[in-house]
């Protein structure tokens, strides 16, 4: 299932690799990726099994979905076996956590043959987004590791991460990667996941992390283009005749009717 054009993944749901009810019943579920995690979801004491779970559930499979596997932070105790297990196993992906340098990515790629995610959740590793995007498969922006080492104080929202956010599209697509926006904690507030989906689409991510069974389909249905968009994209397509011209009171260029085709594009997949 292996791809490294992941910019079709609208949700990427997260669960404890700890967990088997969660494995068993993602096994049904209509997320675009799965990621079994074995960092901080998971209890110290809980490591080892969820490592061997999720080498299991992997294994098995996912109907055919990509299956990532979150590792423990580099330079943490678990890191290393993390990777040295998982290396040559069933999952797709490896996610990294917490890189802040490029280096982490390039020596982590030394111990495993999987494409890497890595999570932008610091503020150095912001900093550092445009050279990590170079060495990764997708970027993840971590809203919650972020804040809390900005110092934002909870339930600040989001207007202090925009910059942020910005930075790690922004470094994404000028490696021609993907990137995919942080988890909504309110696991009861639908309008909530909505508006966050909404808004982090408009700056440009291609999906959401998601961390429970009832978000998916909000995120698959808001990340991918609308019934609207999609008829638009038509019209334009069918209108167009080349160079700039008018179409329904606006101007247009090929450069739209190139983004109209993306749409169409996406909406097929
Ligand atoms: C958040 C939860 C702990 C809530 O758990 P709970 O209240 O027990 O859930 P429910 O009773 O509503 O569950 C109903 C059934 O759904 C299954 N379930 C729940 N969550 C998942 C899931 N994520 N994937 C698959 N299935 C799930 C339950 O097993 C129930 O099934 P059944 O018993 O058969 O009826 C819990 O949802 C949870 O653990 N979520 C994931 C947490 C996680 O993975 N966290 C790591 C990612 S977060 C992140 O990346 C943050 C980032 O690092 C940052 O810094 O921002
Ligand atoms: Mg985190």
């Amino acid at each position: 299932m292996f791809t490294t054009d992941l910019r079709h993944c609208r949700s990427l749901l997260f669960l404890p690799a700890s967990n088997p009810r969660a494995i068993e019943k993602a096994r049904s579920l209509a997320a675009d990726m799965i990621v079994l995690d074995l960092e901080d979801a998971v209890k110290p004491e809980d490591k080892a099994e969820a490592r061997r779970a999720a080498a299991e559930a992997a294994r098995a499979g996912f109907g055919g979905r990509p299956t990532a596997i979150r590792v423990n932070a580099t330079g943490s105790e678990p890191f290393g076996e993390d990777i040295v297990a998982l290396r040559r196993g069933a999952a797709d992906y490896i996610i990294l956590p917490k890189v802040t340098d490029p280096r982490q990515l390039h020596d982590a790629g030394q111990l495993t043959e999987k494409p890497m995610l890595a999570m932008i959740e610091t503020a150095a590793g912001v900093l550092a987004a445009p050279s990590i995007a170079l060495g990764a498969a997708a970027l993840i922006i971590g809203t919650n590791d972020l804040a809390a080492d900005l110092g934002m104080p909870a339930g600040a929202g989001r207007e202090g991460l925009s910059h942020a956010l910005q930075t790690v599209v922004l470094a994404a697509r000028a490696a021609g990667i993907a990137a995919f926006d942080g988890v909504y904690n309110r696991l009861e507030d639908d309008d909530g996941l909505a508006e966050e989906c909404r808004q982090g689409r408009a700056f440009g991510y291609d999906g959401k992390s998601l961390i429970h069974p009832s978000q998916i389909d909000t995120a698959n249905r808001l990340f991918g283009p609308s019934e609207d968009e999609v008829a638009a994209a038509e019209r334009l397509i069918a209108a167009a005749t080349g160079g700039a011209e008018r179409f329904e009171g606006r101007m247009i260029e090929t450069l739209h009717v190139d983004a109209a085709r993306s749409v169409l594009a996406r909406a097929r997949r």
